[in-house]
């Protein structure tokens, strides 16, 4: 199998100043309500900046996942992975995910799932979650850490309030009508560790991360300079990938499958995948890929609300999917996947 690659930047993804939502005037919060509207029904994908999260919380983060990823994988494996996948909490090594078993789910595509995601992640919930407790390292190896990540998990849930309250206004929805479905908390936060490796180890078809569409709501993704992320671009026949480029203190805003649910597709979620950096060579195995690390925030609804088409004309005009419950979708696609 050839090694995969974008083959254009996604073009007209232009950064929305959500601080004009967050703090404007009635005026300015429509305005760039609409332009992350219009962003995401056109790419599936928005780019925030001014967001209201500190910048420094941001680099603690990234900062803290580095020195993670970084101990022996004996320390690594004391925050392991329960073996039950649903919901998602502690560290998972290379191999273990694969979402190649979900890729194409929605298109009914045979799953690749002898291909594995080339990717080390600590996934991490509610911190006062008592039913799922989370898992961390010991504090002997990393005293700031379980602080730095519940402090994370509490801003990037504050703040897909207020995308969820945006979204809705642009919907004519009433305002809270998203974000009180999202009351328990139930996200998962991630942190995401794809090692070093060269264009040879990708030549049979293994990728960073397989082609996927998230499954909660909305997800809040950070990642590092060194790029690879690529969206499936709309409306071409053969699937065709465009990188989406972002710094670390601008976050990507990426619909997963409820909203596609709840709209009937006027609000669709998007394919992407990990591959490598837009400007490698794909002709030189040896050429290497440099570690890359992201910060996913898996938006989630409360386990019991209905994920079908929300009742209203304008949410049954495309495609109609059942009323199950977030839940019972949520755990039809990870097991797929572990
Ligand atoms: O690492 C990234 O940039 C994307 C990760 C991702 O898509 C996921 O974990 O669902
Ligand atoms: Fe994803």
């Amino acid at each position: 199998m050839s090694t995969i690659k974008a083959t254009q930047r996604l073009a007209m993804l232009p950064a929305v100043d959500f601080g004009q939502y967050l703090f404007g005037n009635a005026a300015r919060q429509m305005q760039a309500s609409h332009s992350l509207y219009n962003a995401l029904r056109m790419h599936g994908v928005a780019k925030l900046v001014n967001y209201g999260v500190d910048e420094s919380r941001v680099h603690e983060t990234f900062d803290q996942s580095r020195a993670f990823f970084n101990l022996p994988l004996g320390q690594k494996m004391k925050a392991s992975h329960p073996e039950l996948a649903s919901p998602h909490r502690g560290y998972s090594f290379v191999g273990q995910e694969k979402i190649s078993g979900i890729s194409g789910f929605a298109d009914g595509f045979a799953p690749h799932d002898d291909l594995i995601d080339v990717k080390e992640t600590l996934d991490c919930g509610n911190p006062v979650d008592r039913e799922y407790p989370n898992r961390w390292p010991d504090a002997d190896d990393l005293p700031k850490f379980q602080g730095v990540m519940e402090n994370a998990f509490h801003s990037y849930h504050g703040l897909l309030l207020q995308v969820l309250q945006s979204l809705a206004t642009s919907l004519d929805l009433p305002p809270e009508y998203f974000s009180g479905l999202h009351s328990e908390m139930h996200h998962e936060m991630r942190l995401l560790h794809y090692p070093s490796g060269t264009v040879g180890d990708f030549k049979n078809g293994n990728t960073r991360i397989a082609d996927h569409t998230d499954f909660g709501s909305v997800t809040l993704l950070a990642q590092d300079s060194i790029g690879g992320l690529e969206a499936r671009v709309r409306g071409t026949a053969n699937p065709t990938y465009a990188a989406v480029e972002s710094h670390p203190t601008e976050l990507l805003v990426i619909l997963g499958d409820c909203f596609q649910r709840w709209t009937g597709d006027k609000l669709r979620a998007v394919a992407h995948r990990v591959s490598m950096p837009f400007e490698t060579d794909i002709n030189d195995n040896t050429a290497v890929l440099p570690e890359r690390f992201s910060v996913a925030f898996f938006g989630k609804p409360d386990r019991e609300v209905r994920v079908g088409n929300i009742d209203a004309p304008h949410f049954k005009t495309g495609t109609s999917y059942p009323d199950i419950t977030a839940g019972e979708y949520n755990n039809q696609k990870l097991f797929k996947t572990y």
